[in-house]
């Protein structure tokens, strides 16, 4: 019989019942929660006189609306202090954990769920949030969930779901200097296309993401949905099993041999069966920029920007659009684009090592005067690390403002926002039109090091030249 993947392997363990719709009942081990797309369910529960079925499988966070600025209560912006009253009521009501802003815990969704061990290998994971694919960096299956799922999560514990294809995506060889994994999944994105993953999971393997630490990993898994794909996974191997070693969440003494070998257990056999193989070389990805309005419009950083007409039929009309917004023409080259905010931060590349990474490119540098520029650390542990570190001085030393954990200006939910065409260098997920506050604002997504690089020049550079 032929050898399963990861992906089958772990639904198989989960699958409760085939439903009539020919759908599948899936138990998920793990409900992760924030303020935005929580309070319809819980309303849902409280109108039908339900509980929480798993009350101590899910936690809560606040991330999206929390200011990264002056986080005394009452929040400046009432809409905000609203929503996390809605969410203390509710993790009150039901019986959640909640790693509010005194619990020394708090951060964006994405990054605490790995940082205190909740996110394990083989396991199934829910979040209402579309960057869930972010904890299949562990070997586990993360589905970011809509509201009336995640009601069906908090009532019974499993969802309604349908499989999905898996795509293995190979990345061979070794990266070259200033190529960083956020370089890898823009190039991965901009190869297959934004829609290219839909209906798939994707598996992450090859040399490349066998030497890629977690962070890394995560920083991939967590874009597969700007790929279309549902979700995004890791084989769980040594690194995974050292990086979970002692987290709060995690098992301990035998629990945790017991829990290793089954995590061995789940990742994809060598004679797995795959619906789609891509294989990519790691030589040929350079540092990338997107210069468009989806993730994966996007260039080399020394590459020019595409003649639509030279692009799919499919991929022109957005292109052309892409132009309209952002001001840009065929042709022009991407380096050298004149910035105005600068953003190292977000569950892409909110976590330790992004913030180190940046500090090294800004270290003894100045911020360009025309840039106002930021680092949130996707958690108050983040952050707390960093501080230990000094990496704090080293941002605002150089003219970085140091925030608080949150989404901050990855989105605009909260108080940090573009203003009018400002253009931002940014290292999150999206660059939607609108994405980060202003309906003018224009994003240029590119890996953290970069991001610190652009801050001190004031454009767009290539980190491979910045000494
Ligand atoms: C607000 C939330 C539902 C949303 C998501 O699902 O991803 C946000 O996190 C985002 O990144 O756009
Ligand atoms: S940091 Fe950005 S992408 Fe991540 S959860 Fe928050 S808003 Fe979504």
């Amino acid at each position: 019989m032929a050898g399963k993947t990861l992906f089958q392997k772990v639904w198989e363990a989960h699958v409760v019942d085939r439903l009539p719709t020919g759908q599948y009942q899936l138990f998920i081990g793990l409900h992760l929660i924030h303020e935005v797309t929580s309070p319809q369910a819980f309303a849902a529960l409280r109108e039908k006189g339900l509980k929480v079925a798993f009350p101590e499988r899910t936690f809560a966070t606040v991330d999206h609306i929390v200011p990264t600025h002056d986080q005394g209560r009452p929040f400046v912006d009432p809409q905000a202090e609203r929503m996390m009253q809605e969410l203390e009521k509710n993790v009150r009501e039901f019986g959640i954990r909640f790693f509010n802003l005194e619990s020394g815990r708090q951060g964006i969704v994405h990054v605490i769920g790995p940082e205190l061990g909740l996110t394990q290998p083989g396991m199934t994971i829910a979040c209402g949030d579309s960057h869930t694919s972010t904890h299949g960096a562990f070997g586990s299956l993360g589905f970011g969930i809509g509201t009336s799922q995640i009601r069906d999560v908090l009532a019974t514990g499993t969802l309604a779901m349908e499989p999905l294809k898996v795509r293995k995506i190979e990345v061979n060889g070794r990266l070259g200097p200033g190529v960083t994994p956020k370089d890898v999944i823009l190039f991965i994105i901009n190869r297959l296309g934004v829609k290219g993953g839909i209906g798939y999971a994707y598996e992450y393997a090859g040399d490349v993401f066998e030497n890629m630490e977690m962070d890394g990993r995560m920083t991939v898994c967590n874009m597969s949905i700007e790929g279309g794909a549902r979700i995004g996974y890791v084989n769980p191997d040594e690194k995974t099993f050292a990086y979970l070693k002692g987290r709060e969440f995690a098992p301990r003494g035998e629990a945790w041999d017991r829990a290793v070998s089954y995590w061995r257990s789940v990742a994809s056999d060598p004679d797995a069966v795959y619906d789609d193989v891509v294989v990519f070389d790691a030589a040929e990805i350079a540092p990338m920029v997107t210069w468009g309005i989806t993730p994966g419009q996007s260039v080399p950083v020394d590459g020019v920007l595409p003649d639509p007409a030279a692009l799919p039929e499919s991929e022109r009309e957005i292109a052309e659009l892409a132009y309209r917004h952002m001001g840009f023409r065929p042709g022009m080259r991407i380096l050298g684009t004149r910035i105005d905010v600068a953003f190292v931060g977000s569950c892409t590349n909110g976590r330790i090592s992004d913030l180190r990474a940046a500090a090294e490119v800004v270290r003894g540098k100045k911020v360009a005067p025309h840039v106002r520029a930021f680092v949130v650390p996707g958690s108050m542990q983040v952050k707390r690390q960093a501080e230990e570190e000094g990496l704090h001085e080293i941002f605002m030393d150089a003219g970085f403002e140091w925030r608080g954990a949150g989404c901050s200006i990855c989105l605009g939910m909260n108080l940090d926002r573009l203003e009018g065409d400002q253009i931002s260098a940014s290292s999150s997920n999206r660059n939607f039109i609108g994405r980060q506050g202003s309906p003018k604002g224009r994003t240029l997504l590119m890996s953290p090091q970069m991001v610190a690089a652009a801050a001190i020049a004031g454009e767009v550079v290539d980190i491979r030249e910045v000494g």
